[in-house]
């Protein structure tokens, strides 16, 4: 059967550099990038080749440093920053970071937040789209007040985590193991999460420094759980357009989603044989990857898309089908070591972006 290929995805690979522990090993190179063009050669001497739409590399860390994290700036410029227009023309928007451990996941989604308004060389794609979004507000506002119509903007943020299926409120002390129900109009959602209006950028910097405050006390409490748990950053954007044309007031409504979602590590989508808490994890992080890519497949031949099959899918309903504008970007590691875990990343993402994963 001929998969057919999706238009709606878009997938960058990123390789991480090597670090300076790295360099000084001198392994020879088991990934090539070449354009968006990918060769990967296994420890058994198979080479695998893969395209994506685009690749970013740089060789090594010190490369990185002189270019002052201009990579960072460049992967949010190609990557994220489209997302940004599609998401006030009132498209929902996913953006993925999809990887094993220690790939790049959360140094491209999240990298470093800049003190105050100011972003760090290093800041990753969430702050980077943050601060754009709020000067896209500013112009929209500035250009709507010299027109006869009337712009109302409302802007709301969750930040939150799915571990073992669970999800935990990244925003409130409190808010352990929330449930999921499914509104009839406004599809599923997570009941009692907190969402925080916002009206500037250094509020949702404040919000952000707080999730991640708590993503990195959970982490260190449950031995690294930010490995093994999916954490999305979701921004809902309520646009209200109003106008009295012949003495009637016309109102014209635009809402979008704009989710950031940082997988589990991808490693563990093989690791079942493991015991305890940890067979646990691997089975709900299989359950949900594996769900995942069935549902972009089935979007893309237009066929029923198992949404409910796991908590990540569900709650991204709304988010994932119609018209809405899904990236994914795939974070993989520069050492022979780590080469059975970057084949398989690749052909995930691979094969999602072409819609075949389901035949794999
Ligand atoms: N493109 C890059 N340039 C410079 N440093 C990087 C890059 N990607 C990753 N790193 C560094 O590599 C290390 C691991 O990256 P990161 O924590 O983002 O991995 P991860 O995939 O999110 O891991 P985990 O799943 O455990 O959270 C960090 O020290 C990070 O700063």
């Amino acid at each position: 059967m001929q998969p057919s290929f999706n238009s709606c995805i878009k997938v960058a690979v990123r390789l991480r550099p090597k670090s300076t522990k790295e360099e000084a090993e001198k392994e020879e190179p088991v990934i090539v990038v070449d354009g968006s063009n990918i060769q990967l050669l296994t420890s058994i001497g198979e080479t695998h080749f893969f395209t994506c739409d685009q690749c970013f590399s740089s060789d090594s860390i010190s490369a990185v440093a002189q270019n002052k994290h201009q990579q960072q700036r460049e992967v949010y410029e190609y990557f994220a920053k489209p997302l940004l227009s599609q998401a006030f023309q009132g498209f929902n928007t996913c953006l993925f970071a999809y990887g094993q451990t220690g790939s790049g996941k959360s140094y491209s989604m999240m990298g470093k937040i800049g003190s105050k308004s100011e972003l760090a060389d290093a800041s990753g794609i969430i702050p980077r789209f943050c601060q754009d979004f709020f000067i896209h507000v500013e112009d929209l506002v500035k250009n709507y007040a010299e027109t006869s119509v009337s712009l109302s903007i409302e802007i709301q943020i969750s930040y939150f985590e799915i571990y073992k299926e669970q999800i935990q409120d990244l925003l409130c002390s409190t808010g352990g193991n929330l449930s999921v129900r499914e509104h009839p109009k406004n599809g599923p959602y997570v009941v009692n999460l907190t969402k925080c209006l916002v009206t500037s950028l250094e509020e949702v910097q404040r919000w952000l420094a707080v999730g991640n405050r708590k993503r990195v006390v959970a982490s260190t409490s449950q031995n690294k759980r930010s490995s093994r748990s999916h954490v999305i950053f979701t921004i809902v954007l309520s646009q209200r357009f109003q106008e009295i044309i012949d003495g009637r007031p016309h109102v014209v409504d635009k809402h979008s989603r704009i989710n950031f979602i940082d997988l589990a590590g991808s490693e563990r989508l093989a690791s079942t044989s493991s015991t305890g808490v940890r067979r646990e994890e691997s089975l709900a992080i299989n359950l949900s990857l594996f769900t995942l890519g069935k549902v972009i497949t089935a979007l893309a031949e237009k066929n029923f898309a198992p949404y409910r099959e796991s908590v990540l899918t569900w709650l991204l309903k709304e988010s994932l089908g119609g018209n809405s504008k899904t990236a994914m970007l795939a974070t993989v590691s520069p050492r022979a070591a780590h080469v059975e875990s970057t084949l398989s990343t690749l052909r995930y993402s691979c094969l999602v972006q072409v819609g075949s994963l389901i035949y794999l």
